[in-house]
C-alpha cells in the first residue's frame, strides 16, 4: 500500500522511537526524523530505519547560504532517504543550489521547501515583516519553489485546494498541523482533520502528537486509517 501517513518520530532518543517504529511497518506509515532525533541519535539512525524498509522523510529545514544548503542536501542524501526539506524563504538561489545537489537519477530524494510554518498565524507574520495573507505567502513561496525545479512544499491543508489549482496535480503537498476532531491543538495554528486534508488536495499528511502522545500510539493510528478509508 502507498500510504499517505509520515508519522512524525518527534523522540528525545532513539531508544524511545524505536518503541513504536517496532509496532510498525513500512505499509502503514512512512516516517519523519526531525530535529530533536536527528540531533540526539545521527545519521546511522536515519539509515536504520532506511534498513528497514520505511520511506524516511528527513524533516531539516535547511536554510543557510546557497552553497552550505547545497553540500548538506548532497549530505541527506547519501543516508538513502526518501524525502527532504529546505526553507523557501532561503530564496531561489538557495533552492537551486539544494536541487543542483540531488541531481537527477530517478531514485533521487524528493526535495520540498516549507513555506510558512504551520504554527504561525498572521499575528506571527507582522511580529517578522510579512504584511500579507498565510494564503498569499505560501502561494508566493510555493511559485517560487516550483519556478527552481523542486518537487513540492510543506504548507498547511488549508492551503492545499489552492496549491492543487494553481501548481497542478504533480506537485507534492505535504502537511502538517493534522488534526483529528478530538485531537489537542497545542502550538499549531494552521490545522484541519486528516479526512478534510485529503479531501482539500494533500498528498502526504505529517502526523506527530496525535500519535506518538496517545496512550496507545499504534491503535491512533490505525484509528486514523479507518478515517481515510
Ligand atoms: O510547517 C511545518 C513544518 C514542519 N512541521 C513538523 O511536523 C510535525 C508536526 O507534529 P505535530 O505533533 O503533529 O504537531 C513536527 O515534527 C513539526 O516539526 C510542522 O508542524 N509544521
Amino acid at each position: 500500500m502507498d500510504t499517505k501517513i509520515i508519522v512524525a518520530l518527534d523522540y528525545p532518543d532513539q531508544v524511545e522511537a524505536l518503541k513504536l517504529v517496532q509496532q510498525l511497518d513500512p505499509s502503514l506509515c512512512r516516517l519523519k526524523v526531525g530535529k530533536q532525533l536527528f540531533t540526539a541519535a545521527g545519521p546511522r539512525f536515519v539509515e536504520e530505519l532506511v534498513k528497514r524498509g520505511f520511506p524516511v522523510f528527513l524533516d531539516l529545514k535547511f536554510h543557510d547560504i546557497p552553497t552550505t544548503v547545497g553540500l548538506a542536501c548532497a549530505a541527506a542524501a547519501n543516508l538513502g532517504v526518501w524525502m527532504m526539506n529546505v526553507h523557501a524563504l532561503g530564496g531561489g538561489a538557495m533552492l537551486r543550489a539544494a536541487r543542483a545537489a540531488l541531481g537527477d537519477a530517478a531514485d533521487r530524494p524528493k526535495l520540498i521547501a516549507v513555506t510558512l510554518l504551520t504554527s504561525m498565524s498572521e499575528v506571527d507574520m507582522r511580529e517578522i515583516g510579512l504584511q500579507d495573507t498565510p494564503r498569499a505567502a505560501v502561494l508566493r513561496l510555493a511559485k517560487l519553489t516550483k519556478l527552481n525545479g523542486l518537487d513540492g512544499v510543506v504548507c498547511s491543508a488549508q492551503e492545499a485546494s489552492m496549491l492543487k489549482q494553481e501548481l497542478g496535480k504533480d506537485f507534492n503537498l505535504v502537511t502538517p498541523g493534522i488534526r483529528p476532531a478530538t485531537a489537542e491543538v497545542g502550538d499549531q495554528h494552521r490545522v484541519m482533520t486528516p479526512a478534510a486534508a485529503l479531501a482539500a488536495g494533500s498528498d502526504y499528511l505529517v502526523i506527530g502528537r496525535p500519535i506518538t502522545h496517545a496512550p496507545d500510539p499504534l491503535a491512533a493510528l490505525l484509528a486514523i486509517h479507518q478515517d481515510i478509508l
